[in-house]
């Protein structure tokens, strides 16, 4: 089974505005709709898991009624990082009864133009090597810095490459993964690609990613993507 792990959790403090980014509306639609509404129409997706921020199970669970989300089975409590939320997803899948040979898919709940082709790369690569991230090549010239105003160093982008979701694993490894996290004191890795080479020992398999799978957290980003959705409306479809 392949099931989709959508993460929720944050309060979006970095949009700037009292509801939580996934849950402003785009084009009548809250954004985390639009993202849930690509795994909804993906025939190999089985169901959908979401890690939610705390007092908007409630909200997510009536948007989801209303835009008929048939798929969405789970919704578990987020938590303080991007580890924690995924560390409670996985572990309440665990529990709800997938298996260690279930594909999840983890996803930003606020990447809402996800395509299809994605989420099938994603499946395919997974099944065939065990770890898929997607990602998209560096096209800019990067400079390190400390401070983000000064730089004496440039770092090749030709090695680069920008991750994207979804990043896939099995269940099994997602979560022996977490336990050896916890055992070395990792607690707040960015993403679970991070995590994974943190810790070591694990070959991730890039899947192409598009810079239309753009992630919402600036109000910048809000007008691309409202741009976006002009000219493809209904991107689950694409
Ligand atoms: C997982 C991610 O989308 C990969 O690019 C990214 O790391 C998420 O970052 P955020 O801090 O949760 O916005």
């Amino acid at each position: 089974m392949n099931y989709a792990l959508i993460i929720a959790g944050g309060s979006g403090n970095r949009m700037g505005q009292d509801i939580p980014k996934q849950f402003m509306h785009v084009d009548n639609c809250p954004i985390i709709i639009h993202t849930l509404m690509a795994f909804q129409k993906h025939p190999d997706i089985q169901g959908i898991a979401v890690v939610c921020l705390a007092g908007w199970e409630t909200v997510l669970q009536s948007y989801a009624n209303q835009f008929n989300i048939t798929k969405l089975k789970w919704i578990f409590p987020g938590g303080n990082n991007g580890q924690e939320s995924i560390h409670n997803g996985i572990y309440g899948l665990k529990e709800a009864g997938c298996s260690d040979d279930d594909l999840i898919l983890v996803h930003d709940a606020v990447r809402p133009l996800l395509s299809q082709d994605i989420i099938s790369s994603n499946i395919a690569i997974c099944q065939k090597y065990g770890y898929a991230i997607t990602g998209i090549k560096c096209r800019e010239a990067i400079l390190e810095s400390e401070d983000g105003f000064t730089s004496t160093t440039s770092i090749p982008r030709d090695k680069l490459i920008r991750t994207q979701t979804p990043q896939t694993f099995r269940l099994g490894n997602l979560i022996a993964a977490h336990e050896e996290a916890m055992a070395k004191g990792i607690t707040n890795s960015v993403a679970s690609c991070t995590l994974m080479a943190e810790l070591g020992g694990r070959q991730m398999h890039v899947v192409p990613g598009s810079e239309k799978n753009i992630k919402i957290t600036t109000i910048e980003d809000l007008e691309i993507l409202k741009a976006l959705m002009k000219v493809q409306p209904e991107s689950w479809l694409k």
